[in-house]
């Protein structure tokens, strides 16, 4: 059976005969006749041929880069194509989990959009030449071409092409293997194929299910990233950049890198895990963000530790140079390093977050984690940068529930209520009671697996007791010591007091005394002179 394909390309070859022998017929013939033959073959083949033809090459520019444009129709098509082809070509996708059934070579799918057909060919270019390259050489040049009748050419070149781009990237996003990326050392950077971020495949199985945290926190979190996912034409309309800032705060254990990996399973996004004082300054921060893709979660764990913006930080530094200075030749060694380490500023970090070019990509989301909230800058967590802040905290009983069930299988057991009661009154992070539920072996059941997290819990309330009491007891001395300071400098100054009356007494009668002789003096001389005036 022809096909349509096979009829247009007949046609087409009918059309390049009529063109060679018009070449001739230039050849032979005088320039005056010649114009007439081109005007009216022209017109001939623009009757006998109605259709237009668009080729999309799978390699472009001068790097073979593959061209986002092929990838996106071929995914596309491999919807279409199923139903339509009797030939595939199967590529396997997602870590060997999933097949995707594409076109094979040279065959022809038909394809409707507003009640119109279109054809669409995959075809190749086989290189005759082979010349020397870098690059891994391919001897074939693929390409689609799509053949649609002329009288349909402003909706096939606008929105049905439009539709097919945005239809293969949005099933590319879907079978793509998701990446975790972490940034490489500026010195990496040159060099022959480097690049500013490595990555591996993410395969972080955390998602908002095995989240242990409350309900309603969790699906505010989860309406949250729906809402700013589909929000492309409101940031548009409000005139904001297309991203979200989090900043996750809470003790060490609390789920704050578990909740990163959920939001990025749920949103189905890369992550680029920013390695901070790695970056050597300002420019090369903004270079790092500029290279990251959209639908991405950029992260930056212990942003408290990773620069000098906090007062745990500053502690550390008087603390290390207390140690410093009893070596200085250790010191200026450790100032060197420290200047070849990074130089990145609070300001250059504030204007990545929210400057002109952190809206370079869109649809990215920033987070932040720490462990101590109030001592990072408030600029750098004001909405804007940090729209939403969000405590992960201590584990309470809804959370364990949600534990249990992931750990155990069980959605209720007696021992809860005696649970229930100990987790109100004990500070435990969901990290120890999900490692106390986990059974560590064949022979743990479910009582054990609970009992074992009973027994933890009374030895995290004792030693939370003994803690307090030693810190009471601590407040205690440290009071008295105090007061003991206060009688010891009272009875200081009252001596003082008392020593300074007593010299301004001794000096004011020893003032008297003096001031009592020389008027004796004084009146002495009088009589003398008294005397003398007499005589
Ligand atoms: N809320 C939670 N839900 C489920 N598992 C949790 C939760 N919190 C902690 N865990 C478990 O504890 C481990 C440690 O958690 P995670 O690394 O997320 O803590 P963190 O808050 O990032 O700690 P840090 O501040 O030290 O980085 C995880 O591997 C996870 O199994
Ligand atoms: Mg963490």
């Amino acid at each position: 059976m022809v096909t349509t394909g096979e009829l247009l390309a007949t046609l087409g070859s009918v059309m390049a005969s009529v063109m060679f022998v018009s070449a001739i017929f230039k050849q032979y013939f005088p320039y005056q006749l010649w114009g007439y033959v081109e005007k009216y073959s022209q017109k001939l083949f623009r009757i006998l041929y109605p259709y237009i033809e668009i080729t999309f090459h799978e390699f472009s520019g001068d790097r073979l880069k593959r061209s986002e444009a092929f990838s996106a129709i071929q995914n596309y098509l491999s919807t279409t194509a199923s139903l339509h082809a009797t030939r595939f070509k199967a590529d396997v996708v997602k870590d060997s989990q999933s097949i995707v059934l594409s076109m094979d070579d040279r065959q022809e799918v038909t394809d409707e959009f507003k009640g119109i057909k279109v054809w669409w060919v995959l075809g190749k270019n086989i290189l005759k030449t082979q010349s020397f390259s870098f690059y891994p050489a391919t001897d074939e040049k693929r390409y689609y071409r799509l053949t649609f009748h002329k009288s349909h050419r402003e909706l096939i070149t606008g929105p049905y092409v439009n539709h097919v781009l945005a239809g293969g990237k949005a099933i590319t996003v879907k079978n793509r293997q998701r990446k975790l990326y972490s940034n490489n050392p500026s010195k990496n950077w040159y060099g022959w194929r480097s690049t500013k971020w490595s990555h591996v495949f993410f395969e972080h199985p955390a998602t908002f299910d095995t989240l242990a945290m409350e309900t309603k926190k969790k699906e505010e979190i989860k309406k949250d990233l729906k809402k700013f996912s589909e929000g492309k034409e409101y940031y548009e309309k409000i005139g904001k950049a297309w991203k979200r800032g989090y900043l996750l705060y809470g003790p060490p254990g609390t789920g704050k890198s578990t909740m990163i990996a959920a939001m990025a399973n749920y949103m189905n996004y890369d992550v680029y895990d920013l390695e901070l004082t790695t970056v050597k300054d300002n420019t090369e921060l903004r270079s790092l963000l500029i290279d990251t893709s959209s639908k991405s979660i950029l992260v930056i764990e212990d942003i408290d530790c990773s620069l000098d913006l906090t007062g745990q930080r500053e502690k550390k530094k008087e603390k290390d140079g207390d140690e410093e200075e009893k070596n200085p030749i250790e010191k200026k060694e450790k100032e060197d390093g420290e200047s070849k380490k990074s130089k990145v500023t609070l300001s250059g970090l504030l204007n990545f977050i929210d400057g002109l070019w952190s809206a370079c990509g869109g649809e990215r989301i920033i987070v932040f984690t720490t462990n101590y909230v109030d001592k990072l800058d408030p600029a750098l967590i004001r909405r804007g940068r940090m729209d939403k802040h969000i405590e992960m905290s201590y584990c309470c009983f809804e959370a364990f529930k949600m534990l249990a069930k992931n750990y155990l299988d069980i959605d209720s057991h007696e021992l809860y209520a005696e649970i229930e009661i100990m987790l109100a009154e004990t500070n435990m992070t969901p990290a120890d009671v999900a490692e106390n539920l986990m059974p560590k072996c064949d022979e743990d059941d479910t009582e054990t697996c609970l009992k074992n997290l009973i027994e933890a819990l009374k030895a995290a309330k004792e030693e939370a007791i003994k803690k307090a009491e030693e810190e009471a007891r601590l407040k205690a001395e440290e009071g008295t010591k105090k007061a003991e300071e206060e009688v010891r400098s009272k009875a200081k100054k009252e001596e003082k007091e008392k020593h300074a009356k007593e010299n301004e007494t001794s000096s004011s009668s020893a003032k008297e005394n003096e001031t009592s002789s020389s008027s004796a003096k004084e009146n002495g001389s009088i009589a003398n002179g008294n005397e003398n005036t007499s005589n």
